[in-house]
């Protein structure tokens, strides 16, 4: 016997409907149909444009979209309003991917009483009228009962049954206010199913829609789908009313990595994943929403690794850290972002990849290096690392290759004040391993650490050029000092300094420059290669 084919479920778009009705994410026709352009390359099944009686504007982009796609069906949002009906029949009339009107009207105790004033009956009449009047512009209607989860059954079970009769092709039970739990929901699918034998028999579509007030909106539509639902309302982002919608991406994933997510044997989507990384940038610049860092299959953070343990994992084999792959989402790769919490594995890596081989002590050292700096920056970036290297080569010489210790700074302290001299306390380690230290004014902190640095190592110099710039960028950028210092007996030498503080690259920049002068007294007229 022939296993029957997996299941598919109908992705119905509604980021230009419910998606639009996040707060500031109103969309122009130009937009729109930017938009949906995307939507048909990523394959959705039914897109639904807009809600065409809320502006002209509306109802000229639904119907642009109308017109112009061949592939999903578009589908305009009505009220049980004849106004609304009309004026959705006409903008998606003609559609040339196919036409539907989605109707909708409120069925729970609280909307009937307190929003519609109405009676269950006269919204069962009102609702059956209105699909009726749909039916006379296009073949394919759709009814949702608006906060269907928060629904009495009987009720739920009575207003289907009377919109099937009427002519509704799909079935849509949204959970309006995202409050239903998982079992909760499927059981309402489970349950008409069982009541109304007419929905599998006639192959009316269960549909859901799902919103994330308590972040359940894609467990939710698993738990529809295992019940029977075959369309799923989602939108691009997740964006929508309060706290979003249902991800496409999130859905379309979880269906694609796990063939168990509803419930077991597989359930196909005609979703291209790889127009999905597309589709979520564009959405976020013409919507103006951004995507959060963290947000699940589309966020910056998605495919990125800053912990050791991980990076390690993922050059060993990426399976033990990401459950899909990037590329077949059309993010071009995962990324190992350095910082404090990354290991060697990671440092040399990325090291390698920018033509440093590094193994050993160096390695070592260069991790020394790193990780001090990564505990003061959010994020080491290659310049970071290249000059972290430049720096260790430039001090491993020694004073210009002398072969005796150096003087390294210590420590410091620098008091700047408005309208009186700057003071500045430094500390050095001498070329013997002493530590040394001296106070002293200056016009400015940098000029009075360098006056505590000539009264520590009895060296007097000029200070013939002093050049800073940025070497990496944001508000822990590293900055580069560099300076040229000259004596009276014509010796001069460069030297430069890093640091995230712009002082203390200042000041290690300086006893660089010194240490050099130190050996000079037997060359004046030399000046070493720039460090
Ligand atoms: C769950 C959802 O996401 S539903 C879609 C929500 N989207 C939107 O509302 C976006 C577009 N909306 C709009 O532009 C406007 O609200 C319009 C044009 C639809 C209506 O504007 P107005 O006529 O000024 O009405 P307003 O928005 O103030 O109030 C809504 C009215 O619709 C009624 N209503 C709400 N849902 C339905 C329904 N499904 N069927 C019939 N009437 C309904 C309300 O009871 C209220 O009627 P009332 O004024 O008699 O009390
Ligand atoms: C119109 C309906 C489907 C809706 O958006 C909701 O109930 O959230």
């Amino acid at each position: 016997m022939e296993a029957s084919p997996a299941p598919s479920v109908k992705i119905f778009d509604t980021t230009l409907r419910d998606g639009e009705q996040s707060p500031g994410a109103s969309l122009d026709l130009r937009e729109k149909l930017e938009i949906a352009r995307q939507l048909e390359k990523l394959g959705v099944d039914v897109i639904e444009a807009g809600f065409p009686i809320t502006s002209d504007g509306d109802f000229e982009a639904v119907r642009a979209i109308a017109d112009e796609l061949t592939g999903p069906v578009v589908c305009g949002l009505a009220r049980c309003v004849e106004a609304d009906i009309d004026r959705a029949g006409e903008a998606v009339r003609g559609a040339r991917g196919g036409a539907r009107i989605h109707v909708f009207c409120a069925t729970s105790k609280i909307h009937r009483e307190h929003k519609l004033r109405k009676g269950t009956a006269e919204i069962v009449a009102l609702s059956r009228r209105s699909i009726e009047r749909a039916r006379g512009f296009v073949d394919d209607v759709e009814f949702s009962p608006e906060d269907a989860s928060r629904t009495e059954p009987e009720v739920l079970v009575e207003i289907c049954a009377a919109a099937i009769e009427a002519g509704a092709t799909t079935l849509n039970l949204p959970d309006t206010v995202g409050y239903a739990v998982p079992a909760e929901y499927g059981r309402i699918f489970a349950m008409l199913r069982a009541q109304l034998p007419q929905i599998d028999r006639d192959g009316v579509v269960l549909s859901c829609h799902c919103h994330d007030d308590l972040g359940l909106a894609i467990a939710n539509t698993l738990a529809a789908i295992e019940n029977g639902a075959r369309q799923a309302e989602v939108t691009v982002n997740g964006i929508g009313e309060r706290a979003g919608n249902a991800a496409l991406e999130e859905l379309v994933m979880a269906l694609a990595v796990r063939a168990d997510a509803a419930g077991g044997g597989g359930v196909n989507t005609g979703i291209r994943r790889r127009e999905i990384y597309k589709s979520s940038r564009m959405v976020s610049t013409l919507t103006g929403l951004s995507v959060q860092r963290n947000k699940a299959v589309v966020g910056e953070n998605a495919f990125a690794h800053e912990s050791g343990i991980h990076q390690d994992g993922m050059l060993k084999n990426p399976e033990t850290y990401e459950i899909m792959d990037p590329r077949s989402i059309g993010v071009p790769e995962s990324k190992l972002v350095l910082g404090k919490h990354s290991g060697r594995a990671a440092l040399a890596d990325r090291l390698r990849d920018l033509g440093i081989e590094a193994s050993g002590e160096v390695l070592q050292a260069v991790y020394d290096r790193f990780k001090t700096l990564a505990d003061r920056k959010k994020e080491v970036h290659d310049e970071d690392l290249e000059a972290i290297v430049d720096d260790l080569h430039a001090s491993a010489a020694g004073p210009a290759g002398t072969g005796r210790g150096a003087w390294t700074l210590h420590g410091f302290q620098a008091v700047a004040n408005a309208g009186t001299p700057s003071f500045a306390f430094v500390e050095l380690v001498d070329p013997d391993g002493e530590t040394r230290r001296e106070a002293a004014f200056g016009d400015g902190p940098i000029e009075a650490c360098y006056s505590a640095v000539q009264l520590i190592t009895g060296v007097t110099a000029s200070l013939d050029r002093y050049a800073h710039r940025a070497v990496t960028g944001g508000k822990d950028a590293q900055g580069e000092v560099r300076v040229e210092l000259s004596t009276d007996d014509g010796r001069k030498a460069r030297g430069r300094g890093l640091s995230t503080d712009t002082i203390e690259a200042a000041v290690k920049a300086y006893v660089a420059a010194m240490n050099r002068l130190a050996t000079r007294a037997a060359e004046p007229a030399s000046v070493p290669a720039q460090p």
